[in-house]
């Protein structure tokens, strides 16, 4: 299988008052450490869930790849705006901030365990504060879940909740 990596990520930009989701935030030493990217037109986030993100032996827990696909349409979103507002990962230029309003996520195939997972996602405006991303979740070749994400631009009301 093609050998891919994340190289620009936009969780690595986001402020430091943002980069605590246990899903993608860089600063939750506890958390997955998401990293989510330009992959042509489309956007990938690559992650390898350690043994414990089991369901049953051997497959990962439903749960886990909701969450991949949930911080997966967070950054994928944040991408696109970044860049329909004239920037990129690495201009100085602050990222926008999403918020999620609606996951849905069809699990296809038992999704093994011990092999790293592609996240492939398709961004669509629906107007400049709400977007929608596609996502397809991949084990090496096997299409093994599908997720529609609906996202926000984070309201104001998110801010200062810091306990
Ligand atoms: C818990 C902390 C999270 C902090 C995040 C900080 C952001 C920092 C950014 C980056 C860091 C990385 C962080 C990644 C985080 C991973 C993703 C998550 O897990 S986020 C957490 C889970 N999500 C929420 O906690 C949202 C809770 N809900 C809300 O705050 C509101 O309900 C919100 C913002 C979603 C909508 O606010 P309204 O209801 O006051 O505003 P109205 O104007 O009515 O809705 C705006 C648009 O959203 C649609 N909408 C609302 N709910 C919907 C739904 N359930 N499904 C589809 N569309 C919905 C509406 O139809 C409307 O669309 P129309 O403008 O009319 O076209």
């Amino acid at each position: 299988m093609e050998e891919l990596k994340v190289e620009k990520a936009i969780q690595d930009i986001y402020p430091d008052d943002i980069a605590w989701c246990y899903g993608c935030g860089r600063l939750n030493d506890d958390g997955h450490h998401l990293r989510t990217g330009w992959h042509g037109d489309k956007t990938i986030t690559i992650y390898t869930p350690e043994s414990k993100y089991m369901g049953i032996p051997g497959f990962i827990y439903g749960g886990l790849i909701a969450s991949l696909i949930d911080c997966h349409g967070t950054g994928s979103a944040a991408l696109a705006l970044h860049r329909k507002n004239g920037h990129e990962i690495g201009d100085g230029a602050e990222p926008p901030r999403f918020v999620t309003a609606n996951l849905n996520v069809d699990f296809l195939k038992p999704t093994p365990q011990h092999v790293p997972l592609k996240a492939i996602g398709t961004v669509e405006e629906i107007h400049p504060k709400k977007w929608k991303v596609e996502t397809e979740v991949y084990a090496q070749d096997t299409l093994c879940a599908r997720g529609t994400v609906v996202l926000v631009v984070m309201p104001s009301t998110f801010l200062n909740k810091n306990d």
